[in-house]
């Protein structure tokens, strides 16, 4: 558990290597491991959900997933919803005791500052491109490891945004190398993914690397809607694992302000 009030401690390595598998499907596989980055300001249902969703779907076009990454985001982020870090990081840890291949990295949270999912990402890659991979034959899989951000489609949506000040959202060579390595969009629902990559002629350049994954059962749960029901006095079952709301009555979360304005 990370202490309350106290620092995050910086992890040993930005990708743990618990739950990676190092045996890939077979020699003409690509590998590849899925990193999500965001608020999880509370991490919910549907969080875990696209996890197994996205490894289901890539299995089917030759992409082995071997393991998968949640990184929340940075206090410095400045999104007026997000828990604090610790918070932040034990419910996610929380989530994660039940998935087998879903590890938590708080290497982001661990930094003095927030940092561009882009250079997160190359952090995971650069790591995990020294870890020895195999097959269950003598061969060597024929591919490097891929890392692939994992987000939902209103994400790639936000790739074209121009802030108020007239800069891009995201920094154009890292939209680049995002899309380059490659990026999974889960629908959701209030996006058209085809229409946001037909109307961008960057995601248009790349849309063979843009992996669109239908969610098998349709749930819009985010973290907005956990926290206007936690504001309303409603129950959250079943939307959150039970650990992370017993974690969110023991530590009142539910009374921060910032969720509880979310009526
Ligand atoms: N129901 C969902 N379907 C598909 N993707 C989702 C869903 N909920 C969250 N995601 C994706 O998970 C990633 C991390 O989620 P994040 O916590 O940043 O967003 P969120 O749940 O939409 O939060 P908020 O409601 O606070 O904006 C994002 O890429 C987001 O698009
Ligand atoms: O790298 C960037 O330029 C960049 C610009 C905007 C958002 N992001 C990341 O995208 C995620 C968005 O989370 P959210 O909750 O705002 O949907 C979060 O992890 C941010 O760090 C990253």
């Amino acid at each position: 558990m990370f202490a309350r009030g106290a620092p995050i401690p910086t992890p040993a390595r930005v990708a743990p290597l618990e739950c990676l598998r190092t045996t890939v499907a077979s020699v003409k596989a690509q590998p590849a491991v899925l990193v999500a980055c965001g608020s999880f300001s509370p991490i919910t249902n549907m969080h875990l959900r696209i996890f197994e969703d996205a490894r289901d779907d890539l299995a089917q076009q030759s992409v082995d997933v071997i393991g998968g990454y949640v990184s929340p985001t940075h206090a410095k982020y400045g999104k007026a919803s997000l828990a604090s870090m610790p918070d932040r990081l034990n419910m996610t840890q929380l989530a994660l005791q039940s998935s087998s291949w879903v590890n938590l990295s708080s290497w982001e949270c661990a930094q003095s500052g927030w940092t561009r999912t882009a250079v997160v990402l190359q952090h995971f890659a650069d790591e995990l491109a020294q870890v020895p991979l195999n097959t269950d034959s003598d061969a060597k899989p024929e591919h490097p490891v891929k890392v692939m951000l994992l987000c939902g489609g209103d994400l790639l949506d936000t790739f074209d945004v121009i802030k108020d000040d007239g800069e891009p959202l995201w920094l154009p060579q890292d939209r680049e190398t995002i899309l380059r390595n490659g990026i999974v969009c889960i629908e959701r629902k209030g996006t058209d993914l085809q229409q946001v990559i037909a109307k961008s002629k960057e995601l248009s350049k790349y849309k063979e690397n843009i992996y669109i994954i239908k969610p098998q059962i349709e749930n819009d749960i985010s973290s907005s809607s956990v926290r206007r029901l936690l504001a309303q006095g409603r129950s959250i079952k079943y939307l959150v694992p039970d650990d992370v709301i017993a974690y969110i009555k023991q530590h009142s979360l539910h009374e921060l302000p910032t969720w509880k304005a979310q009526q």
